[in-house]
């Protein structure tokens, strides 16, 4: 099988932590030790998701410093602009210079009820504006449990795409997220990862074309650490990582970044 050609994303999702003043330092702190460890930008997107009100420090500090860290917004509207009190639209964004959007993010879906047909009209108007948006799925402990991860997750990914041609699918990211290793310090093994991203490849192959499942990356979310990266990113569907918790330290971020220093440790 020809090596992938999808270039490998670790985004760190600060969640509501890190206020703009703690942002610029820690996305600071992160350029320098890619930087000091000579990090190929291009090889390995390095991209940090903070809370809104960060946003626009993080973009005079990336424009400031020519730095190559590129940055994305936690959720974004599925509206255009008008009275929806609260909600950002991906046009605002945009006009930030934020490359992705995260939709579905599992606590999203849990604490405010968002469903597929949401995600599917916020990635939706994401990709309009030009964003990337990285699709969260995955199950609860209950669909583990019961051995119906795979049909769960991909139901959510139909639903979460449903509507999109091939030319839309092909620039969406996909995370896959099982919700019992999230914050838990429960990390699927790299075989779960692999099981679920490699069917969520295949399931794109036949709702579209292979060119649009080779196009696609699949990230694996869940207790990422710098510990436990390499072992997920050898696994041929996996590219990448959505990380939480570990990406508020910068060292600890760029230590999941530089995840080929630690290969087969
Ligand atoms: O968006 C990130 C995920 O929810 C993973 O969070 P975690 O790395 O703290 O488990």
């Amino acid at each position: 099988m020809a090596a992938s050609t999808r270039t490998p994303l670790m985004a760190g999702n600060w969640k509501m932590n890190l206020d703009h003043l703690e942002a610029i330092s820690v996305v600071q702190k992160l350029a320098w030790t890619l930087q000091d460890a000579k990090h190929d930008f291009s090889a390995v997107e390095a991209v940090v998701v903070p809370p809104f009100t960060d946003l626009r420090s993080v973009q005079t500090l990336v424009d400031g410093d020519d730095l190559k860290i590129a940055y994305g917004a936690q959720d974004v509207s599925a509206h255009e602009s008008g009275a929806y009190t609260g909600e950002i639209s991906a046009g605002m964004l945009a006009k930030l210079g934020v490359s992705y959007a995260v939709v579905g993010h599992s606590e999203r879906r849990e604490q405010h009820h968002e469903d597929d047909a949401l995600v599917a009209a916020k990635a939706k108007a994401a990709l309009a504006a030009g964003i990337t948006p990285i699709i969260c799925v995955g199950e609860g402990l209950d669909v583990r449990k019961a051995g119906d991860q795979v049909p769960y997750t991909l139901a959510q990914v139909e639903g979460s795409l449903a509507g999109f041609d091939a030319e839309q699918a092909a620039k969406v990211v996909i995370a896959y997220e099982p919700v019992w290793a999230i914050g838990t310090g429960e990390v699927a093994t790299p075989e779960d990862a692999q099981e679920v991203c490699a069917a969520i490849r295949a399931r794109l192959a036949e709702l579209y074309d292979s060119s649009v499942a080779e196009a696609v990356r699949v990230l694996y979310g869940g207790s990422v650490k710098s510990s436990n990266v390499a072992s997920i990113m050898a696994q041929p569907d996996v590219d990448g990582a959505l990380v939480g918790g570990a990406s508020l330290k910068a060292e600890e971020f760029a230590a999941i970044v530089r995840y080929q220093d630690h290969a087969g440790s």
